[in-house]
């Protein structure tokens, strides 16, 4: 079988690179362009001195964002820009006759006025909106394979999906508000340089951020909650900044649909949810970041508390903000796309 060429849109940021490193251990797929913006093209060797000597010096050199070209050499873009930049290339790459996988969030969201009204800026290309598959394959799998334009989930809205869709499916929460405590490493703000990611400024400190209540993952979630539920579920989510690299740890708390849910109950509805599901690991111990660094998996564990005559469920899920939580799903989903088992090069 022919490998599955692969072009990466902004492969000097944090995404980037991270899935030019898992498609160079990848069996089926080969690097075969790397596209910048930038009027000095660069060699992402110099952007990324631990490439060296794992690169071809003609694939390293970045190239263009040209997508003729790039549909000439590759079979799929994927596009590792910011919010707002991906949606002016997704649809000349598609029009070339591109599988693309987009790892920002101009597909994610089902509504165009949500977009608009979170995202702050008209969407640009709606008709490709409605086409989009979300691109998480543990809930979605069978959509993403027959699309052409794949939305990788955002890095939160994955951790808080995988924690919660067991629980909905088996009826075992109430779904009048769900709260999530999120924290994530630093890389999850991507490369460029913002006060509060400077070194003194977050190294040894850990704090919530942004709007609490508003943050741009909320309605994200919530869209995937609606999904699986077949109602709204209305739910709050509060990041935190996490003085490490990498990882996410989600503490999601909700209310269990009657009082005689047991939480062997629970521990069933994972198991049950995730038995064949090679990334979610459901655990008995408590996830840690440190245990999917640098790996695709999703770790899920759930307890049912007692306060007074109320009880609550906690759910903790951790994953690799950059792995599980954009490079290698999306890489998981590639290999959908192009009928690969899907742990191919992840594993
Ligand atoms: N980091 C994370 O944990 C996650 C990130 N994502 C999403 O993935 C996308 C990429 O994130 P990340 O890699 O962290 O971001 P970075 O800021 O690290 O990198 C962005 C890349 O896009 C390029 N770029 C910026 N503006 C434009 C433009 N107008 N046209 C073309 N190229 C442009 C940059 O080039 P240059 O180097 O020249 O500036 C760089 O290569 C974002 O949408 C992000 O939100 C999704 C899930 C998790
Ligand atoms: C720590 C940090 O700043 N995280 C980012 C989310 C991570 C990310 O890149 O968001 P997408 O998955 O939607 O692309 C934020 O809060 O906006």
């Amino acid at each position: 079988m022919n490998s599955i060429k692969a072009a990466i849109i902004g492969p000097t940021g944090y995404t980037g690179v991270y899935l030019i490193d898992i498609l160079l251990r990848h069996p089926q797929a080969e690097l075969a362009y790397l596209a910048s913006h930038r009027d000095q093209l660069p060699d992402i060797r110099d952007e990324f001195p631990q490439l060296r000597g794992r690169i071809d010096d003609e694939i390293a050199q970045c190239r263009p964002i040209d997508p003729q070209a790039i549909a000439a050499e590759c079979d799929v873009a994927f596009l590792a820009l910011p919010h707002r930049a991906a949606m002016a290339y997704a649809p000349k790459l598609l029009e070339a006759g591109l599988k693309v996988v987009d790892l920002s969030a101009d597909y994610r969201l089902d509504s165009q006025s949500l977009y608009e009204e979170v995202y702050e800026t008209p969407h640009g290309d709606p008709s490709n909106l409605e086409i989009a598959a979300y691109g998480l394959p543990e809930l979605f799998r069978d959509k993403i394979k027959d699309a052409d334009l794949v939305a990788n989930p955002g890095c939160y809205p994955s951790a808080a999906a995988l924690g919660v869709a067991p629980l909905i499916t088996h009826s075992l929460v109430k779904l009048d508000k769900i709260v999530i405590n999120a924290a994530s490493g630093v890389t999850g703000a991507g490369r460029k340089a913002a006060p509060h990611l400077h070194y003194p400024e977050q190294n040894e400190s850990f704090f919530a951020y942004g709007k609490i209540g508003g943050h741009r993952h909320q309605c994200e979630i919530e869209q995937t909650y609606k999904r699986i539920a077949g109602k709204d579920v209305p739910a709050l989510f509060v990041p935190h900044l996490l003085p490490l690299d990498c990882g996410i740890l989600e503490t999601i708390y909700l209310e269990p649909a009657t009082d005689d849910v047991t939480e062997a109950e629970l521990f069933e509805a994972f198991e049950d949810t995730y038995k064949d599901e090679p990334f979610v690991r459901v655990l008995e111990g408590m996830p840690n970041v440190k245990h999917v660094r640098n790996t695709n998996f999703c770790d899920v564990t759930v307890r049912l508390t007692q306060q007074g005559d109320n009880q609550t469920i906690v759910v903790f899920s951790a994953i690799d903000n950059m792995v599980k939580g954009a490079s290698g799903a999306a890489v998981q989903n590639m290999n959908l796309l192009f009928d690969l088992p899907e742990t191919m090069g992840l594993l």
